[in-house]
């Protein structure tokens, strides 16, 4: 599959979407249960790659964990193989290769843990040697990098003699993703003690208990269907978003109100959301500092909307599947937009240049969400998406999703 061509709806576009579980409350509840000792039952756990590939590498004996890329599959796996004393080779493709992971390794030797680098000093691959209960129970760790270290840390922080005691530096990114990871381990048991004024985050060393969870809906999914309804020239468009809940655990249901100003009114039900049109504002301002994963949603839908949109907190961007900010700055051309860096690594904006090409061929980058933030471009125009494989990692029925409200032909 080395495309896929969409074409846009033939008629009036009303639909159901059954979406994706959430991988990232899937990949935490697999830890916490794996470390209550796998006694729960885990419902509507995500067939995503990144939490496929988690269940089996808790289950493997190999020496050798290889989380393909999947950045939470890798962070929190290297803090469970650390802090249970497991002798493994925690290794990835070549981009996860060059995605840090300094300040977990670090944080983690000074809890106890011994773990190497084998080819380059604070990246994978990395093994873990052992634990010695002789570490540290309090520790200042940097927040302005990726919440997955933190949240990595707090998950197995029960296990420690002492427990532990984190004071974040810098501005704290991605916070809902931590919020979330607290509220699952007190669904499991260990009650923890936030206090975001001072920034630190206390977890006891209680044991977890075995519990039963059930995950929601993939917010970040969601917002592709979000884009589509803005982008969607029916102005009846009606689209039925399945197993979200107004009260996530996900900050991604940001796209709730990201979306309004962009012309979409949510309604949420009994069975999840109802998506329809209304008219849009002619520009949006919007910190994505605890969204960052929407940040190529609201570009895409806005350059093509011809609103202008300022985004702040996209640091991030450049750390993720790909350099996000390249691949959007690369790809926004061919829909006539740019995006541009109007204050040194804090504020962009997404502005229209009106040059485009007809039939656009977008790449990917090895990146899920350049593929799905794209898509809904084909709400309005043909447009061929390049390696269409790659939205395994996260969304792997986003194609047959798609089918429901547009035409999708795979291209050998
Ligand atoms: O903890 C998580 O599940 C995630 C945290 C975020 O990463 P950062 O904390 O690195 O921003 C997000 O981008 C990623 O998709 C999933
Ligand atoms: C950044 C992402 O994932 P991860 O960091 O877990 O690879 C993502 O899904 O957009």
């Amino acid at each position: 599959m080395n495309a896929v061509r969409l074409t846009p709806p033939a008629g009036s576009v009303r639909a159901t979407i059954p979406l994706a579980s959430s991988k990232s409350e899937s990949n935490r509840a697999l830890i916490i249960n794996a470390l209550s000792g796998f006694r729960g039952t885990l419902h509507n756990v995500s067939a995503a790659r990144d939490s496929q590939t988690m269940i089996r590498l808790l289950k493997s004996e190999d020496p050798i964990a290889d989380v393909l890329d999947a950045g939470t599959t890798m962070r929190f796996l290297t803090a469970y193989f650390a802090v249970t004393g497991q002798y493994k080779t925690l290794t990835g493709t070549p981009r996860m290769c060059e995605r840090p992971i300094g300040i977990l390794v670090d944080a983690l030797r000074a809890l106890g843990a011994d773990i190497e680098y084998l080819q380059n000093e604070g990246f994978p691959p990395i093994s873990t040697k052992g634990f010695f209960r002789n570490g540290t129970n309090r520790l200042a760790i940097r927040g302005d990098v990726s919440s997955q270290y933190i949240s990595a840390l707090l998950m197995v922080a029960p296990l420690l003699p002492d427990g532990l005691t984190l004071e974040l530096t810098g501005d704290v990114g991605s916070r809902p993703y931590i919020e979330m990871t607290l509220r699952q381990m007190e669904h499991f048991g260990v009650q923890t003690v936030a206090n975001w004024e001072n920034k630190t985050l206390t977890v006891p060393a209680t044991p977890y208990s075995p519990a039963d969870y059930a995950i929601e809906s993939d917010w970040s999914g969601a917002s592709y269907w979000f884009s589509m309804v803005a982008l969607a020239e029916d102005e009846s468009v009606e689209i039925d978003l399945l197993g979200l809940k107004d009260d996530s655990l996900q900050g991604d249901s940001a796209i709730v109100d990201i979306m309004r100003p962009l012309g979409v009114e949510s309604k949420f039900t009994d069975k999840g959301v109802i998506l329809t049109k209304k008219p849009a504002e002619s520009s949006l301002a919007w910190d994505f500092t605890n969204c960052p994963d929407l940040a190529q949603t609201v570009a895409v839908c806005c350059a093509l909307k011809g609103i202008l949109l300022t985004l702040t907190g996209i640091e991030s961007l450049k750390i993720k599947e790909t350099d996000r900010v390249f691949a959007l700055q690369t790809e926004l051309q061919k829909i006539g937009a740019e995006l541009v860096e109007v204050e040194k690594n804090t504020r962009y904006e997404v502005r229209k240049t009106g040059v485009s090409d007809s039939v656009p061929t977008f790449e990917t980058y090895d990146d899920h969400r350049m593929a799905m933030a794209f898509a809904p471009v084909a709400m309005r125009r043909e447009v061929v998406i390049e390696e269409p494989g790659v939205v395994a990692k996260s969304y792997p029925s986003f194609w047959d999703d798609m089918a429901r409200v547009a035409g999708v032909h795979f291209i050998d």
